[in-house]
């Protein structure tokens, strides 16, 4: 792409630039006829879309190696590198049309269930027996395979049909007398234990019913003063309800998870992960995503040719479309569109997937009504902001946009046609999407609170399983009415997803008319005010304009300050400028360049807390400026430089503390390093900064690990405090901050606190999830069955 961008001559470059909305016709026609010139354009062109170019070709020869290498690592019972071996030989391995591969396939899903069986992965190994044995019923190790699997689940009666079944294909004499002594083994002990009787199936939980939670809130899209289009409700929406659920119109997974995601459903993918029959790029959970995102297969014999290399010809392959289907269907076979061997969706940045995966499903649609018109753009009434948009973001828009129509042109081949105007439409396409495309995240429990989901809550009193958790971003996508809500850096509803779906819900009460708004990141409390300027800058190109930016509120005054040297005054040292205006304004500028303007609270409103932090700014001074260094409430002088570096220091080596005893490696020394340099934190940060939290917070970890509970709970507890500062009292970050200090008090013996404990963070997340914490949150379900005592620990 970037020799493409250098390869436009300069006057072409500087019309595209400088151009608006209404030149979009001349300035797209001018650069597809330079580019249409250009021999590197149509390499490029080529190499996305020509299955013998492309780096993500299925490779048989490959996959016989990466067999091999899994072989090795089995026998010598390294069994989690032999794991990754046969997945990434499954990548690899081209399907064929004569049936040639077959064996080959099966025998690297026995081999890999065989692997997972050995690592406990019981439910698993079943499934990748089933898919050995769909692919060849005659092969009789796959239902050996299954027979043992299946005796492991305590699935006797299935594991004697699977092994005589077995028998029956088995040719060699010890093969058959290895078989009869397991079955005899197997019948004992059917004849001891009752049959639990489980079954596999190649699905996931996203084919779960959704909730059946109804979603009645009325919601209305209404022009706002200063943020354009807005969402609001003409009723009082109480705290918790179900706002909106809604499906992508398309969705992309990052870069960053494309080996650990499913592409379709976006759930991280299982140790038996299926891939992309025509190409090594993309990775399902199961085979109903995989097909939901590539569409079935099917074998076209008069146009299968063989090729070159070793497979076959792959673009020669035809894929049993959903394209004549209803128009109205949901399915959306994203992938299908961009895959003939040749994934040039691995290529391209995520938005410009996107508008390819929009406009692939227009023009699908359309051809389904029957019209044969030429195709024009999807023309989605959403927002852009082309105008404003960088000369080089422009440009690049515009070399997207026609690699992205010669790319669709490629898979439709003669069906598509279009119009002049049609380019211009994918461009604004391409700026609606980055404007308007949301992440989809998922909360990632982290280490202890896996293992007690795992536990299914049979931890108990005397155990630290600590349960923290982070919100990893997974994909991109486009939902045409959840695009319709504004940002607030303090929303009042919150976003979740299950499976590709979002879900929004009120966190509070919402007065009819009120605005509706979600956060697209940035939060008050997590982030100081100039970070969440920059980053809605950056990433959605808008200055924020909500009521925490806005306004002056204690959080940012808190945040990243420092404490007044002087011992009883609660003053607040920042780095920023503070500047107040004749108009009743404070003006934030960081090196003399402005952040924000926030206006003041009237006197009368200022709770306490904000009053001491910071009394200068509500006395009626106008000209009033406090510089960086000085405190906001007595003017006392901070070396801010050396306080900063100091307090830097004293995190890292808290860090440290909290990395050694992961593994185990904590001794006097360093614990007492580490409570100095807690108390070196406290001496120099403001008590409600959110570094001062974050070292509380992570001192109470190390120690919880090391089994000092009574130290755990005590900085927990103080880290929480702090949080009720820089947030409100029920925000979910509390409630994460609380499940830790539940475990601690479990692993304390303290049943009662426990349970006060939880009951605080559950309304919290009940306000957030509704009756979703349960699928959404797993862990907290296990603690609470923790601590209701439901189950005790395990013999
Ligand atoms: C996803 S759209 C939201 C709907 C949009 N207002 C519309 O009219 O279609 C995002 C755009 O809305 C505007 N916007 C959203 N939240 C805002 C905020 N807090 N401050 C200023 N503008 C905002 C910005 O123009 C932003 O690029």
């Amino acid at each position: 792409m970037e020799r493409l961008k250098s390869a436009v001559p300069v006057d072409l470059r500087r019309a595209v630039g400088e151009g608006t909305t209404r030149d979009l016709p001349s300035t797209t026609s001018l650069l597809l006829s330079f580019l249409d010139g250009l021999p590197l354009f149509h390499q490029v062109i080529s190499e996305l879309t020509d299955p013998e170019l492309a780096l993500c070709r299925k490779d048989k020869e490959r996959a016989v190696e990466l067999k091999g290498q899994g072989n090795a690592c089995f026998s010598r019972r390294e069994f989690e590198q032999a794991l990754g071996f046969y997945s990434q030989a499954l990548r690899h391995l081209p399907i064929s049309s004569d049936g040639t591969d077959e064996i080959l396939l099966a025998t690297l899903y026995v081999n890999r269930a065989s692997t997972m069986h050995k690592l406990g992965l019981l439910e698993e190994c079943l499934r990748d027996c089933d898919r050995a044995i769909s692919v060849s019923p005659n092969y009789a190790k796959a239902w050996y395979r299954r027979g043992m699997v299946n005796a492991s689940l305590k699935n006797y009666s299935s594991s004697m049909h699977d092994l005589e079944v077995a028998l029956s294909m088995e040719v060699t004499s010890s093969g058959k007398s290895n078989i009869e002594h397991e079955l005899k083994l197997i019948l004992l002990k059917h004849q001891n234990v009752n049959e639990v009787g489980r079954s596999s199936s190649d699905c996931n939980d996203a084919e779960l019913p959704q909730t059946a939670e109804p979603c009645k809130v009325v919601l209305e899209c209404v022009s706002t003063p200063n943020k354009g289009r807005g969402m609001t409700s003409p009723n009082d929406i109480s705290p918790a309800s179900l706002i909106h659920v809604e499906d992508p119109l398309a969705a992309i997974i990052l870069k960053s998870r494309r080996d650990t995601h499913c592409h379709y459903c976006f759930n991280e993918a299982p140790a038996d992960a299926v891939f992309c029959p025509l190409c090594t790029i993309p990775v399902y959970c199961s085979k109903k995503c995989q097909v939901q995102a590539v569409g079935g297969i099917s074998w076209n014999q008069d146009t299968c040719l063989r090729s070159k290399s070793n497979g076959v010809d792959l673009g020669k392959l035809s894929l049993t479309s959903t394209r004549r289907k209803d128009p109205n269907s949901k399915q959306i076979a994203e992938h299908r569109h961009e895959c003939g061997g040749a994934h040039w969706a691995a290529v391209l940045p995520a938005d410009i997937v996107l508008a390819g995966r929009v406009m692939a499903q227009y023009i699908d649609r359309k051809m389904l009504t029957g019209k044969s018109s030429a195709i024009s753009g999807p023309n989605l009434d959403l927002i852009h902001h082309y105008d404003i948009d960088s000369p080089t973001s422009k440009l690049e828009s515009h070399i997207y946009a026609i690699v992205l129509l010669l790319c669709l042109q490629k898979y439709y081949s003669s069906d598509l046609s279009w119009e002049e105007e049609t380019l211009s439409e994918l461009v604004l396409l391409i700026c609606q999407v980055k404007v308007n495309s949301i992440a989809i995240v998922r909360m990632k429990s982290m280490d202890e609170g896996q293992r007690l989901t795992e536990n299914k809550g049979n931890s108990a009193a005397g155990d630290a399983v600590m349960c923290s958790v982070e919100q990893v971003r997974v994909a991109q996508a486009i939902y045409m009415s959840g695009s319709l809500f504004n940002h607030s850096c303090r929303p009042n509803v919150h976003t979740y997803f299950h499976s590709r779906t979002l879900f929004l819900r009120s966190t509070e009460y919402i007065e009819s008319g009120s605005s509706i708004e979600l956060s697209y990141g940035p939060q008050a409390g997590e982030m100081d005010l100039l970070a969440r300027q920059q980053s809605l800058q950056e990433n959605y190109k808008f200055s924020c304009r909500c009521s925490s930016c806005s306004e002056l509120h204690l959080s940012d005054l808190v945040i990243d300050s420092f404490c007044c040297p002087q011992k009883t005054c609660l003053g607040a040292i920042s780095e920023l400028t503070y500047y107040r205006s004749k108009e009743n304004c404070v003006h934030v500028s960081l090196k003399e360049s402005d952040v924000c303007k926030l206006s003041l609270p009237h006197a009368s409103e200022v709770d306490e807390d904000t009053e001491k932090v910071g009394k200068l700014l509500f006395r009626n001074d106008v000209d009033l400026k406090i510089d960086p260094g000085y405190c906001m409430s007595c003017r006392s002088q901070l070396d801010l430089a050396s306080a900063i570096a100091t307090s830097d220091r004293a995190a890292s080596r808290i860090n440290r503390f909290k990395e050694l005893t992961v593994i185990d490696e904590v001794s006097e020394v360093p614990v007492t390093d580490a409570l100095r340099s807690l108390e070196q934190i406290k001496k120099l940060r403001h008590p409600y900064s959110k570094a001062l939290a974050q070292a509380e917070d992570m001192v109470a970890e190390a120690f919880a690990k090391i089994g000092d509970q009574e130290q755990a709970r005590k900085h927990c507890e103080a880290s929480i405090e702090i949080l009720e500062k820089l947030y409100h009292p029920k925000h979910i970050a509390i409630a994460h901050e609380l499940t830790k200090l539940v475990s601690i008090e479990l692993s304390l013996g303290d049943m009662a606190s426990s349970r006060a404990t939880f009951l605080r963070a559950e309304e919290i997340f009940s306000l957030y999830y509704g009756p979703d914490v349960q699928r959404i949150l797993p862990y907290v379900d296990a603690l609470k069955r923790t601590v209701t005592g439901r189950f005790i620990r395990a013999p």
